[in-house]
């Protein structure tokens, strides 16, 4: 992916500006439209005066014309009005709105971008078993919105599974669009329509694909008694006729590529064991602070160590934290061993800013909480990061801690990742869990919690049992905000509840 390439979809906060973008091109259209109207009221004005003089004369030709000032009166107009209605016809209307649509081109999203959104699309519905025929209702995981998709929204699903070679997954998209277009209570308006000789023949080639070549000449056979365009299908019938006299008795595909369900899956469908809740204190150990403000403390695991606080940082620190990171919001990376680069990955899909420690008041205070939620000392830690997911936004399993034996110079310096923050900013409607597959934890986001883990065994080394990963979000613009304290400072300040 290039550098310039917004990613619209990774971040639900940074799509805003694209539906402020909308605003003004529909406001733009609608202007078009204003422009046609006049140009249309003008000319059927001058039509019906022009036609009402005309008839008049026809019905009396030799008599009207027998007055001279009627006479007069035609030659004059037939010489010059038509010249200048020549003139006004070939006048463009709405030029400048066109030129408008031109220059924002550069804005819109890319293929790229739709290629994005509908792959999260596809994680959604892969995620959690989800049925194609319930998302394209609105029918989200169990959850009815008043939101549904169109045949344009199907067919761009199919064909970018179709691109993918998803073929099974494809065909159920198109389906949908098929059903759609025969359902002629939503016809497409013109320049967006659809044409529905041509989403056949794209099932059908996903049908060959998968060798169910009878069914492909019955979808073949079922668009050529439709009035469509019928030349490319008939092409395509002759063929799909010999594929069936040449290959008799061939088995079809299996529809769906073998998909295992794993730990990750059951533990992002909420599927884990529930925790207990009788872990619930209140710390005031921490640190001096937490004897005058306890903190709401819940132990979720003891090997390795991991704390769920409540109500750790309040509406109005999340409110501005937000707001200091919109602004510089930008696609989120990953570190790569191969390279030593920091880069745009599909298994992470989210957009993220950086706040330095002294960065302002707010950035204090959270810091300062961090040590009192920790007793870790944050000098030498990472700066705070802000993020926020977006469509289908998720994090694939992975590890925070670096691989010490391909330590960087950062590393180095102030030691690995020893412990991991992470506060939740937002509710999550649906989805978005961070799971723990090979502990069988899970985290679902509240508002105003911060969950906390140790990555790093006693002996300095990754705890491969802290593998864990954001799950897909399915409904909600999930914030969160994390810290990852480094281990050289710590040197006498792990607590002892872990025990090894
Ligand atoms: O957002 C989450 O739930 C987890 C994020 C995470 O694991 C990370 O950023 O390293
Ligand atoms: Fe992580």
């Amino acid at each position: 992916q290039e550098d310039n390439e917004k990613s619209h979809s990774t971040s639900i906060a940074g799509m805003v500006e694209l539906l402020k973008l909308e605003d003004q091109l529909v406001e733009n259209l609608s202007q078009y439209a204003d422009e046609l109207e006049q140009k249309l009221r003008t000319v059927r004005g001058f039509v019906t005066g022009m036609r009402k003089e005309n008839q008049l004369a026809l019905n009396q030709t030799e008599h009207y014309l027998a007055n001279p000032l009627n006479a007069f009166s035609l030659i004059r107009r037939m010489q010059q009005d038509w010249t200048h209605w020549q003139y006004y016809m070939q006048q463009e209307v709405g030029l400048k709105q066109l030129n408008f649509v031109k220059e924002m081109q550069q804005l819109l999203p890319t293929s790229t971008d739709l290629e994005e959104a509908a792959a999260s699309i596809y994680r959604i519905h892969s995620t959690y078993d989800m049925k194609v025929s319930d998302i394209v209702k609105g029918l989200l995981n169990g959850k009815q919105y008043a939101v549904s998709l169109n045949a344009l929204d199907s067919y761009a699903m199919g064909k970018y599974l179709y691109d993918q070679q998803n073929f099974g997954y494809a065909c159920q998209w198109i389906f949908q669009a098929i059903e759609w277009l025969k359902n002629g209570k939503h016809k497409l308006p013109l320049p967006l329509a659809l044409d529905l000789s041509e989403v056949s023949r794209l099932y059908a080639e996903s049908l060959i694909q998968m060798n169910r070549y009878a069914d492909a000449l019955n979808v073949i056979n079922s668009a050529l008694s439709l009035k469509t365009d019928k030349v490319k299908l008939l092409l395509r019938k002759s063929e799909v006729e010999h594929l069936i006299r040449t290959h008799p008795n061939i088995a079809p595909k299996p529809q769906f590529v073998k998909q295992v369900v794993g730990a990750y899956e059951h533990g992002c469908r909420g599927h884990f064991p529930v925790r207990s809740q009788l872990h619930c204190v209140y710390n005031s150990t921490n640190s001096p602070f937490l004897r005058l403000a306890p903190l709401k403390m819940e132990l979720v695991g003891l090997d390795p160590y991991m704390v769920l606080y409540h109500d750790v940082i309040s509406d109005k620190e999340i409110s501005e934290l937000q707001s200091l990171a919109v602004p510089s919001l930008k696609r989120a990376t990953v570190f790569q061993q191969a390279t030593g680069r920091n880069t745009v990955v599909k298994t992470r899909t989210s957009k993220v800013t950086w706040l330095a420690d002294g960065f302002n008041n707010l950035t204090g205070v959270l810091n300062r909480r961090v040590m009192d939620m920790t007793g870790f000392n944050v000098v030498g830690s990472e700066m705070l990061q802000v993020m926020n997911y977006g469509l289908g936004g998720h994090y694939d399993k992975h590890y925070d801690y670096f691989n010490s034996s391909l330590a960087t110079n950062l590393t180095k310096m102030n030691g690995d990742r020893i412990a991991t923050v992470l506060f939740y900013l937002t509710d999550v409607e649906q989805g978005g869990a961070t799971v723990f597959p090979n502990i069988q934890k899970a985290v679902f986001p509240t508002k105003g919690a911060a969950i906390i883990w140790y990555n790093l065994k006693h002996d300095g080394e990754g705890d491969q049992r802290t593998l864990h990963a954001a799950c897909p979000v399915i409904v909600g613009s999930k914030w969160v905000c994390n810290k990852w304290v480094r281990e050289r400072q710590q040197a006498f300040r792990r607590p002892c509840l872990t025990t090894q």
